[in-house]
């Protein structure tokens, strides 16, 4: 159970995937019905205030009809009668009626940027939680500045479609109806020959439709780009490098050319929708010559009252404004689905280590060390060649196991299997002999700590960092892990002792500081299981003493996998395996493995040759 085969949702499944990761950043395909039924179903927990905000709307629709009948009786009926009282009130009405219409306004607006930033804040969570389901592989292959675009630059875009596009589409097309309707029912010839004008806006959005959503793709493309190259190069990491190989006017100018490439894809995505604009207005002069024309004879033949005319004049400058947009809201229609179409994307992206169904618990207790086992694991990268081939071997319960092979051997690829930040191609990974694929991830991850050389900390407190992994744990704990770790000297030093804010924008430690605060936090975690990529950086012989302490707490009583760079590690190893190539080439204990004089022999006396090098140079030949 539990085995990985070959078939089913096995490698290729997972070269699949990085398929469509690759064509998510790639811009995705065009929005479709199904597209469309999703941002329904965005929008339907908010179905009770949409009801509102739509009712609002269409109060407000129908109160701006009422005054050009106001006018119409004006001149039909008041001036006509000489009716001094019917005046007043129906010109009070043309100020009350306008009023109550920008109450509305303010309601609507209202309940449309609630509705909006509820989807918004729905979104958000669910990318959030989508993109940290995702597998290591996918942050491997997508730069950061990509997620970040979607998270934040095509969710605020969100907004401005709903409350704009999708409300505006609404208004105008109850507007258009409701004008055509009245106008209708004032005079049926009038309206009709007034009307003849509007098919004509239809033919030209289809075209401007395509055009604009690749305006707008390529827009946001480009944006995105900027973006990423922003985020590699401005952030602390980034400049580092970029200062320090000179390398400054090559980016600049890079920077320079993107920028470009955002404005002019930004101007045509502006200009697209400009000139639809252009000729739904050339067409929409057309309206009011027929109107008059026709109109002005209707009257002087009396046919039909003069109030009747202006209160069509006033409706047909009603009618296309919003007959106008509403052949504009269709290309923005197009390129807001496009956009939720990109968000959806990323929430569609299969998750390549997922949750098992029906999880199994483990038959041990907390704190009781347990075993974690390879059995015949194989594993390549997504669309590349195995790197580790038919593995087999035990870290036994309490014991340490150390990994030890030349640069590019596999041996952090094992410790990634053993993390479970992915899953084999074939063969199983377990855990107290429950296969990793069977474990809840939660369940999995309290049982094991991971402690690399990138060494990560948060811009929080120090106690924070070292609280991570066990946020609860009370004070004396939290002090004992860090007396544990050979800290308590730096924490004194601190100027705000262990609520000194290190991290990104904090107080720097040194490497060796780090490394201590990243074994105080596994040590507070208290895994059963300990992977450790012990860092390769030299340090003095005061620094390395400290850690090897801390490394020693750290290791009694429970399962380690290290990555072994230090021969303190190597000497106290219960069994070292030597990885080559993607395989098991030996195993043994340090003597043992010396005495055969193999690679590890070779691998030991370019490393550690007594008198030649320090002590703490890496083993594995970098
Ligand atoms: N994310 C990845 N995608 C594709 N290939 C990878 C990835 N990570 C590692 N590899 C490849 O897998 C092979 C094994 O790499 P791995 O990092 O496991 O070796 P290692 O023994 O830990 O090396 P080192 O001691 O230099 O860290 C290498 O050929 C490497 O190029």
């Amino acid at each position: 159970m539990g085995m990985h085969g070959l078939g089913g949702g096995g490698p290729l499944h997972a070269v699949w995937e990085q398929r469509r990761s690759r064509q998510y950043l790639e811009g995705g395909g065009k929005p479709s019905k199904e597209t469309a039924r999703r941002v329904w179903r965005v929008l339907r927990p908010h179905r009770t205030i949409l009801a509102f905000a739509l009712l609002l709307t269409g109060l407000g629709v129908v109160v701006g009809l009422i005054p050009p009948l106001l006018v119409r009786d004006i001149i039909d009926r008041a001036i006509a009668r000489h009716n001094l009282s019917l005046l007043i009130w129906l010109a009070a009405g043309l100020v009350a009626f306008p009023a109550a219409g920008a109450l509305l306004g303010v309601g609507q607006n209202y309940l449309n940027t609630v509705i909006a930033q509820g989807v918004i804040h729905d979104l958000r969570r669910a990318l959030y939680e989508h993109g940290q389901r995702l597998g290591v592989d996918f942050f491997t292959k997508t730069p950061g500045g990509e997620i970040h675009s979607r998270l934040v630059n095509d969710l605020n875009a969100v907004q401005n479609v709903l409350t704009r596009t999708l409300s505006g589409l609404f208004v105008n097309a109850l507007t258009v109806v409701l004008t055509l309707a009245t106008m209708f029912w004032l005079n049926w010839k009038l309206a009709l020959a007034s009307a003849l004008v509007l098919p004509a806006f239809a033919l030209p959005v289809m075209s401007f439709g395509e055009r604009t959503y690749h305006a707008i793709t390529k827009a946001q493309e480009a944006l995105s780009r900027l973006t990423q190259h922003l985020e590699e190069t401005l952030t602390l990491s980034g400049i580092l490098v970029v200062k320090s190989f000179g390398t400054r006017r090559r980016e600049a100018d890079r920077f320079r050319a993107l920028s470009q490439t955002v404005r002019e894809t930004q101007v045509r995505q502006n200009m697209v929708g400009q000139w639809l604009s252009l000729l739904v207005q050339v067409l929409s002069a057309f309206g009011p010559a027929v109107l008059y024309g026709y109109g002005g004879y209707l009257v002087m033949t009396g046919k039909t009252p003069l109030g009747t005319v202006v209160a069509f004049a006033t409706y047909l400058t009603r009618l296309f404004n919003p007959a106008s947009s509403l052949a504009g809201a269709n290309t923005s229609l197009i390129g807001g689905l496009a956009l939720f179409d990109r968000i959806f994307h990323f929430l569609d992206l299969p998750v390549s280590v997922p949750e098992p169904e029906a999880p199994r618990p483990l038959p041990v207790n907390s704190g009781q060390p347990v075993a974690l086992a390879f059995h015949h694991v194989t594993f390549a990268y997504p669309g590349q060649a195995p790197v580790l081939r038919d593995l087999t071997f035990e870290a036994e319960a309490g014991r340490l196991t150390a990994l030890v092979g030349p640069s590019g051997a596999g041996k952090t690829t094992i410790l990634s299997l053993a993390a479970r930040f992915y899953d084999p191609l074939a063969g199983t990974v377990s855990l107290a002999d429950v296969p990793l694929t069977d474990i809840a991830d939660d369940v999995f991850r309290t049982q094991v700590a991971v402690v690399t050389q990138e060494l990560f900390l948060f811009h929080a407190s120090l106690a924070d960092n070292v609280r991570y992994g066990n946020p609860d744990a009370p004070p004396e704990l939290v002090w004992e892990a860090i007396r544990a770790a050979q800290l308590e000297e730096l924490v004194r030093s601190l100027p705000e002792g262990w609520d000194t804010v290190v991290g990104e924008r904090g107080y720097r430690l040194s490497g060796g500081e780090k490394q201590r605060v990243a074994i105080a936090r596994a040590i507070l975690k208290n895994p059963s299981v300990l992977l450790l990529d012990e860092a390769t950086s030299s340090l003095d012989s005061h620094a390395e003493r400290l850690i090897q302490e801390a490394l020693q707490r750290l290791f009694h009583g429970r399962t380690v996998i290290a990555i072994a760079h230090r021969l303190s590690t190597i000497l106290a190893a219960d069994q070292i395996i030597v990885i080559d190539q993607g395989q098991i080439v030996d195993r043994g204990r340090h003597t043992e493995l010396l005495a055969r004089g193999g690679l590890y022999a070779r691998l030991y006396h370019e490393q550690f040759d007594p008198g030649l090098n320090p002590p703490a140079a890496a083993i594995s030949a970098r």
